[in-house]
């Protein structure tokens, strides 16, 4: 039996303004006093109008932007750590194993196929073996691994094969939409944090990106999103937490 009823993510007290340098310096409060918990398996859709600072707790919570005071709780899979104050390094390897950030806009490498931009997300996912270890061959073997579960969820997303091994800068919308969505979640991140995951997508694609959410809740990551398509925020949110 589970007992460890602490959830796996708890928001206290955020607060975050900018200073607005090219309008003399005024001061936006954009949260203030934010709180929220997250269970293991549990989706939170942030709701609230527009500019209230939905993706500003999403950027504090994956550490792009710094919090001005609160405490972010997060159950990671080495322990608790307070990601308002956890330092870069330890930043990054949250990013690496546990935390997932899928936006409506593809940042990557330029010049990685798409198969390897998914598939490059596992691989830095695992723990690095000593160089002892693994000798080339070795690290062959893994990233052919990940890009045989690259390919299926690139497969699973409807993104043609022919795109697979072309770099997705010059990609639509939508399918850069789509290597983003698999590179978030070809890995088991213990939280997801997903703005306008479906922001670009036919309906069918939707659907999948329903299924997908509802699969990673089931082992048991902590969902965080803002869906402005009610349909899928209906489907997939067990709460809704209004910002503002
Ligand atoms: N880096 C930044 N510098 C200055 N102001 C910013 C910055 N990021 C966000 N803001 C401001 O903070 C406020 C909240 O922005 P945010 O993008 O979090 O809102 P949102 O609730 O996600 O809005 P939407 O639903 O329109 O996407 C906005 O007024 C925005 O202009």
């Amino acid at each position: 039996m589970n007992l460890d009823t602490s959830p796996r993510l708890s928001v206290r007290g955020l607060a975050k303004h900018f200073t607005l340098h090219l309008r003399g310096g005024a001061r936006l409060q954009v949260l203030e006093d934010t709180s929220l918990d997250i269970g293991a398996g549990e989706c939170v859709a942030l709701v609230g109008a527009s500019g209230r600072g939905k993706s500003t707790l999403m950027k504090c919570l994956f550490g792009s932007y710094g919090a001005d005071a609160g405490a972010l709780r997060f159950e990671s899979s080495a322990g608790p750590v307070d990601l308002a104050t956890a330092s870069p390094q330890r930043m990054i390897e949250l990013r690496r194993r546990d935390i997932a950030y899928v936006s409506q806009f593809l940042r990557a490498v330029p010049r990685v196929p798409a198969l390897d931009v998914v598939a490059q997300r596992l691989v830095d996912a695992e723990p690095v073996p000593a160089a002892d270890d693994l000798d080339d061959a070795g690290h062959e073997e893994r990233l052919e691994a990940a890009r045989d579960a690259a390919r299926a969820l690139l497969a699973r997303l409807n993104l043609p094969p022919a795109l697979w091994d072309l770099p997705p800068a010059t990609f639509s919308g939508g399918e850069q939409q789509r290597v983003n969505i698999a590179r978030g979640f070809v890995q088991a991140s213990r939280l997801l944090l997903l703005d306008e995951p479906t922001a670009s997508l036919d309906a069918a694609n939707r659907r999948v990106v329903v299924e997908l959410i509802h699969e990673a809740k089931a082992r048991g990551a902590a969902v965080v999103g803002i869906f402005h398509d009610e349909e899928v925020r209906d489907a997939v949110a067990d709460r809704c937490v209004e910002l503002g």
